[in-house]
């Protein structure tokens, strides 16, 4: 049977009196990123700390490539990369003293340092500033420079605690690219609690409210979820309500104003031409539809009472 490259089981946490997270289970097969979300106090760093052997859980088991943390953490740390949502910097080292030091904590051989510190820098584009002090480089380099000490020990898992924030938006972009070239060779966990980022990076999500897990699977089944169902349509001729019910497609209409009408809809990507095919056809005189998304907010709140429903 195939070992798991990353298995959570039953894991559950508390800090003194609460439990900050509670029988979380995950399990990671193939090389990619899989996000992390959840709001703030979710629960998203007590998982992230007790998967890289910094916090020891309370109950339950984490396995890195089949090594329990319980049984052997030397061995199951050499399999991972971590990279604190502080990043763990000496602002007086220049960018190599860095990193060789980070690959002696690694336990790498005097020989093995040089050639496995050379690549962390060239995978990470920090290459040019290998004399440089940490402090005199901008926020973005500072973040490359975190994430080539997580990856010099060449682990095959990452975990990246919301690398991107306090970044400004050029270098989000450079930091996101940089972590999707790194991803193409090992497994990274990625936490955030912006909804677009880890649609936009990651293969996986996993959502976490309250310490537990609320949705567990694929971006694209996610990206299903919580497609549009409903559209805001101001019309100045405004039909009946039943005339509008009878749209294929459309499962009710609750009129707002007397030009303005929710309409929900079933999954159908094609609902809004129909409505402007049936406008111009009828006379409505369409003056503008809009998609509601649901905010994260929403999506946590439906999750969370999806989950609460399931268990009663
Ligand atoms: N050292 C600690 N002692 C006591 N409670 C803690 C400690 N660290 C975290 N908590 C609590 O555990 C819960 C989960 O916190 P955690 O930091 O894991 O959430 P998070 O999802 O990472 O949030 P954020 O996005 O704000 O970092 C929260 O209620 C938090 O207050």
């Amino acid at each position: 049977m195939q070992k798991s490259i990353v298995k959570i089981e039953n894991l559950s946490h508390k800090y003194s009196a609460n439990w900050a997270i509670r029988d979380i289970n995950l399990e990671i097969n193939s090389y990619g990123i899989v996000g992390l979300l959840g709001s703030n106090g979710a629960g998203k760093s007590t998982t992230m700390n007790i998967l890289c052997g910094s916090l020891n859980q309370t109950e339950g088991n984490v396995y890195i490539n089949g090594i329990n943390f319980r049984d052997d953490p030397m061995r199951a740390k050499r399999e991972i990369g971590f990279l604190p949502q502080s990043p763990p910097l000496y602002m007086d080292l220049t960018v190599d003293e860095y990193l060789m030091y980070c690959a002696g904590l690694r336990h790498m051989s005097g020989n093995e340092r040089k050639g496995a510190v050379k690549e962390a820098k060239e995978r990470c584009g920090i290459a040019h500033f290998s004399n440089r002090l940490i402090k005199n480089l901008s926020g973005g380099y500072r973040q490359r420079v975190g994430i080539a000490q997580a990856i010099v020990h060449r682990p095959k898992v990452l975990v990246l605690d919301e690398p991107t924030n306090g970044l400004d938006p050029n270098q989000i972009i450079e930091v996101r690219a940089l972590i999707k070239d790194i991803a193409r060779d090992r497994v990274v966990i990625f936490s955030s609690h912006i909804l677009s980022e880890v649609q936009l990076l990651c293969r996986d999500i996993m959502m976490i409210e309250n310490g537990r897990i609320v949705f567990e699977d694929s971006m694209d089944a996610f990206n299903n979820y919580i497609a549009p169902h409903s559209m805001l349509v101001h019309l100045n001729n405004m039909p009946a309500i039943m005339e509008l019910e009878a749209i294929q497609g459309v499962m009710k209409a609750d009129l707002l104003t007397e030009k303005l009408v929710r309409l929900f809809f079933s999954g159908d990507s094609g609902i809004a031409e129909t409505i402007v095919n049936e406008s111009v056809n009828k006379g409505w005189r369409l003056q503008e539809i809009t998609l509601e998304k649901n905010s994260v907010e929403e999506i946590f709140k439906q999750l969370s009472q999806h989950q609460s429903n399931n268990i009663s």
